[in-house]
């Protein structure tokens, strides 16, 4: 495979500035990038011990909903309310954030609407009316040590010196909260996805195709399309369960390779990690054992099968990483 998936994660983040990594919040006019100096920018980061495919489902977790973390209730200043317009369980694009910031003893509502959703970064944009703006960014980046997540808000409100102003006096001490009372929640929320039980999948890749398998039971999911696998058995490395739940399914030997996505929440309280895998050059030919029947997919034939719901929240990162897969083998051959 000519993708280095490894370095799925660092595709589209830019690098956190130094200050970033020193885990204090930092205001500072404008940014790096050349933006405008004069609209504030707030930013913090916190490095936490997991992996970035769990930071980042543990981000994209509703907040509100009755398996949220806790610790939206104990720090009252992350409340959040998602207004999902998609069907999966993780947020998508076009899904509203209402934030409720805390103003003496009542709280302001911020309506954002997800602007850009990928395997690194959140944005949202307030869709409050004119003059004010809001641009809230969320990005995680891999580093030794865990992962880095970097929080930063921009307003536009009056423009200039006011923003500014507005900013020292009133929007940096309510926003710093909100953020500090986020990362708790977000900590419960990946400590609670680490400690699930662990179901895999395969994303078994081929000539920029990917194999999807229809499963035949139990009848609540039969005629719905998963990839290969199954859960994870006590003392059992996730990559051996997949091998071995290709044996059993497909007939086929596999190789796995890196995490795509992020983790799947499951609606049982099991976790969903699917792996990219490639066919042994020695295997047979896969064949359905298990499953009513087999169909390897490419990037535009991913919408045209019924998928698993869990299965929907992986399809953004599938599709990208099979037309990334496609675009490079045709570059080769040029
Ligand atoms: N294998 C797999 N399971 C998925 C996907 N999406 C999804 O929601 N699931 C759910 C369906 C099932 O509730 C659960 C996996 O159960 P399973 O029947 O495949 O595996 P298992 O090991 O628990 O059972 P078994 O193979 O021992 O019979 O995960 C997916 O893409 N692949």
């Amino acid at each position: 495979m000519s993708i280095d998936a490894a370095r799925w994660w660092d595709l589209r983040l830019p690098d956190p500035a130094p200050s970033a990594h020193t885990g204090h919040p930092v205001a500072v006019p404008g940014d790096a990038d050349g933006n405008d100096r004069r609209v504030p920018l707030l930013r913090t980061s916190a490095l936490i011990e997991a992996e970035p495919s769990t930071v980042v489902a543990a981000l994209r977790l509703r907040l509100d909903s009755s398996d949220a973390p806790a610790a939206t209730e104990a720090t009252p200043d992350s409340a959040a309310r998602i207004e999902t317009m998609g069907t999966g369980q993780l947020l998508g694009v076009g899904d509203r954030v209402v934030y409720g910031i805390p103003f003496g003893r009542t709280r302001i509502p911020v309506r954002t609407r997800l602007t850009s959703v990928d395997s690194g970064e959140l944005r949202a944009t307030a869709v409050a009316g004119s003059p004010w703006r809001l641009d809230h960014r969320i990005t995680v980046t891999e580093t030794r040590a865990g992962t880095l997540l970097t929080e930063s808000l921009r307003w536009y409100w009056f423009g200039g010196l006011l923003d500014e102003i507005l900013g020292a006096l009133f929007i940096r001490r309510i926003v710093l909260r909100m953020f500090a009372a986020r990362e708790a929640s977000i900590r419960a929320a990946v400590q609670r996805l680490r400690a699930a039980p662990a179901v895999v999948g395969a994303a078994l890749v081929r000539a920029e195709t990917v194999l999807a398998a229809q499963r035949a039971r139990p009848e609540t999911l039969a005629g719905r399309w998963e990839l290969p696998g199954g859960a994870v058995e006590t003392a059992e490395t996730e990559q051996n369960a997949l091998v071995r739940e290709c044996v059993e399914e497909l007939g086929a030997q596999v190789r796995v390779g890196p995490r795509i996505g992020p983790d799947l929440p499951l609606p049982d309280g099991r976790v969903l990690r699917i792996y990219l895998a490639m066919l042994d050059p020695a295997s047979d030919e896969p064949q359905a054992r298990e499953h009513r029947e087999l169909r390897w997919l490419s990037a535009e034939q991913l919408d045209e099968v019924d998928w698993l719901p869990a299965d929907l929240d992986l399809l953004p990162d599938l599709r990208w990483f099979l037309t990334a897969s496609a675009e490079n083998s045709a570059n080769q051959r040029r």
